[in-house]
């Protein structure tokens, strides 16, 4: 079985996040979820979300799927790195993405949301796509979507093909050629402790020298920016006019008018560039004439993380095989 899905920006403006159509119960349910590379919980708005947490999202109502079991006991919390929160109970029920269906997947069903939940309302919930080591249901933690469909796949992957400030795809089971150029670079993936971390071999700012420097850090598709350690990133800022690191605004930021150099960061042997477009994220504020920047320092994270702004460069193949790897292309 294959199946494939777009990933459609949940603002036209700028990149934060990407929604993907799925389907639970019976009758199906359509939820919007963010698929999520960086966590292993699956986990939606729903029946038992308290009314006044909600606001315009999509819910999951159990009590209306005759194929619903409620998964006696179980419960969950989970708090994100940009300190967003859920928790609540679980239930098994079908579902499924683009087609391809999974009899009996753990749905973690929120019973509290925090506010950046409930204000973000193109987000129904997440769809967890790191190792299952990572997810938060106790006394027993659930398999993710990838991980209970993995057996019925031609090949156990799945790719992103995310798109700046246009809807890409995800895709199940297969790879499609058409989606990429060259040849794919794989790269090993330690699954300690559950994200897909992977050692990018260097980086280069601008038109300047490819530095061989290795970065060990996580692909992560529920992430907006690209976080590097700070040398890396005070490398880059160097480059641009009036470029400063705001503790107001939490990072570094510049003119809108100011001129940007591309980064480029290597995979192996291969080279992708991150347009300067992608790397000017969005104003500070509506209308603002000072710029966020898409490359922001690691240092306060503990792990280097490259999010959607440098996946949206990319090609890439998340390879659930033993042991597993990561594959990337440029497009
Ligand atoms: C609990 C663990 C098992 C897993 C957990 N994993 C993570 O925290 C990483 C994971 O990818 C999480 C997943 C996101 C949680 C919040 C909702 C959207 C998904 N990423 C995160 O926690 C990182 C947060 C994102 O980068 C936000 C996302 C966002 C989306 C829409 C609106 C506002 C903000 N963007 C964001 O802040 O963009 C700015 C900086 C431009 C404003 C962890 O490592 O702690």
């Amino acid at each position: 079985d294959t199946g494939s899905a777009a990933a459609v920006p949940i603002d036209p403006r700028f990149d934060i996040a990407y929604v993907t159509p799925v389907t639970i119960g019976t009758p199906p349910q359509t939820l919007q979820l963010d698929f999520d590379t960086g966590s292993s919980d699956l986990w939606v708005f729903s029946s038992h979300t308290p009314t006044s947490q909600i606001r315009g999202q999509e819910i999951y109502t159990p009590d209306k799927s005759t194929t619903s079991k409620l998964l006696d006991g179980h419960t969950w919390s989970i708090t994100y790195g940009d300190g967003s929160a859920s928790r609540g109970n679980v239930y098994t029920d079908n579902f499924t993405v683009g087609g391809l269906a999974v009899a009996s997947q753990a749905i973690q069903c929120a019973q509290q949301v925090s506010s950046s939940f409930t204000t973000e309302e193109s987000i129904d919930g997440l769809l967890g796509l790191g190792f299952s080591t990572l997810n938060t249901v106790n006394p027993a933690s659930q398999l993710t979507f990838f991980d209970n469909a993995k057996s019925k796949l031609g090949s156990p992957v799945f790719t992103a093909d995310l798109k700046n400030k246009q809807a890409g795809t995800y895709d199940f089971g297969f790879i499609d050629k058409a989606k990429y150029t060259g040849e794919i670079t794989y790269v090993p993936v330690n699954p300690d402790p559950g994200y897909w971390t992977f050692t990018s071999s260097g980086y280069a700012v601008g038109s300047g020298n490819f530095s061989g420097s290795p970065i060990t850090g996580i692909a992560d598709t529920g992430t907006s920016l690209v976080y590097l350690p700070t040398a890396i990133v005070t490398a880059y800022y160097r480059q641009v006019q009036g470029a400063t690191n705001s503790r107001n605004y939490g990072g570094y930021v510049f003119p809108c008018s100011a001129t940007l150099p591309p980064f480029t960061f290597g995979v192996g042997e291969t080279k992708f560039t991150i347009p300067a477009s992608y790397m000017s994220y969005a104003p500070v504020t509506d209308g603002s004439s000072t710029c966020f920047g898409g490359l922001q320092s690691s240092s306060g994270i503990g792990v280097n993380i490259w999010g959607d702004v440098a996946l949206k460069a990319a090609f890439v193949v998340f390879n659930g095989a033993n042991p597993p790897t990561l594959g990337w292309a440029t497009k």
